[in-house]
């Protein structure tokens, strides 16, 4: 318990090297501000990794896998088997988070955060199953709450492991049929945000199929009128969902930035934000997802994402895309001319 409570407790971003950044970045060989957001950026990274001259040299992706009882009431259209079938093929190598790492230079790890499936003879994959998916949050808790608990330890956990094996930033990516129900209902209650407004196609649905998930979704709304982070986490799902919080936590308490990907990390970081809302200072929000419901969310925790891509897959993959910007950010620091030489060779 004491463990947890430290995991609740993020230092407020040391904002003393603000000034000098953005001296540094004012003064390099180019107009003021003529870099835009990228001059935010690099300004973020050098707060939250406490330098002038901030670096993203190893990026990990950590993908969370888990499976969600909501399915059996009908929220996805696709079947529940594909979580598995996507986490051996991300153990393949032949994900498109993969394939997007492969091209921006970031290592991937796949942890099984709660798959319904025995999947212990799996190499490569990182065991942390809290329990074989949730219960169905139609019709009862998702979770208990010593198993919220031990999901968001293990996802601090993990990414201990991952910077102590020397990463610099951590990318967050997901998979889970069904998880786009369970973070519409978190949304829901944490934003908080009128359900319908939360309620999107997931990873597709026909008209039918919507009405089903919002039709689901108000029963499990209604069952609980939960509010207090850690009860709608119990309440709602899910396992990914919770260690992702954990892991933004984790990364956070350790100076880390977090790239946070589409509508469900967005979730977990809405979660992991009003558990500790310190944590919003490490967190870059990659991507506005094509799902309804993930601007609003963004506006929630007050974020403006570097990308538009009118994508809605998951895995991390908008989170790896927004990797070389970063680079550039940090490169922009270390990289530059000074405009005063600049100018100075211009007289
Ligand atoms: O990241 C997003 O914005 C996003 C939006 C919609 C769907 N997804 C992915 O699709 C799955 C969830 O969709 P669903 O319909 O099964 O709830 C899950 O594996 C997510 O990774 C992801
Ligand atoms: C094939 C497939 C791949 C995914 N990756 C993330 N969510 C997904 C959902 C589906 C259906």
């Amino acid at each position: 318990m004491t463990e947890l409570t430290d995991l609740f407790t993020v230092p407020a971003l040391d904002q003393g090297l603000r000034a000098p950044l953005r001296q540094a970045l004012d003064g390099k060989a180019k107009p003021v501000g003529a870099l835009g957001r990228i001059e935010d950026l690099a300004l973020t990274l050098g707060l939250i990794q406490q330098t002038l001259r901030p670096a993203v040299v190893r990026p990990v992706l950590l993908v969370f896998a888990g499976d969600h009882g909501l399915t059996r009431s009908g929220v996805a259209a696709y079947p529940a088997g594909v979580t598995v079938a996507m986490v051996d093929t991300l153990l393949m190598g032949r994900a498109s988070a993969n394939a997007f790492a492969k091209v921006v230079g970031a290592q991937v790890q796949v942890i099984d955060a709660g798959v319904a499936a025995d999947l212990s003879d799996r190499a490569g994959l990182v065991h942390a199953k809290v329990a074989p998916g949730t219960k169905d949050a139609s019709t009862e808790p998702a979770m208990t709450p010593d198993q919220a608990q031990a999901a968001l330890l293990e996802g601090a956990a993990m990414v201990r492991a991952a910077i102590d094996d020397g990463a610099d930033m951590i990318a967050l990516g997901e998979m889970g049929i069904g998880n786009s129900a369970s973070a519409a209902l978190l949304m829901h209650r944490l934003a908080p945000a009128p359900l319908i407004d939360c309620v999107g196609q997931g990873a597709g649905h026909s008209p039918e199929g919507m009405a089903r998930k919002q039709a689901v979704l108000a029963q499990a709304a209604a069952r609980s009128d939960a509010t207090a982070p850690l009860e709608v986490l119990t309440q709602f799902g899910g396992f990914e969902i919770a260690m992702m919080a954990g892991a933004l936590l984790g990364a956070a308490r350790a100076g880390v930035p977090v790239i946070v990907d589409g509508f469900i990390g967005s979730a977990a970081a809405l979660l992991a934000i009003r558990l500790a809302p310190n944590a919003r200072d490490y967190c870059i929000f990659a991507h506005a997802s094509a799902e309804a419901g993930h601007r609003r969310m963004l506006e929630a925790v007050e974020a403006q994402p570097l990308l538009g891509l009118d994508m809605r897959l998951g895995e991390g993959t908008g989170a790896l895309l927004a990797v070389p910007l970063l680079k550039a950010a940090c490169a922009l620091l270390s990289d530059v001319a000074e405009l005063k030489d600049i100018l100075e060779a211009a007289r």
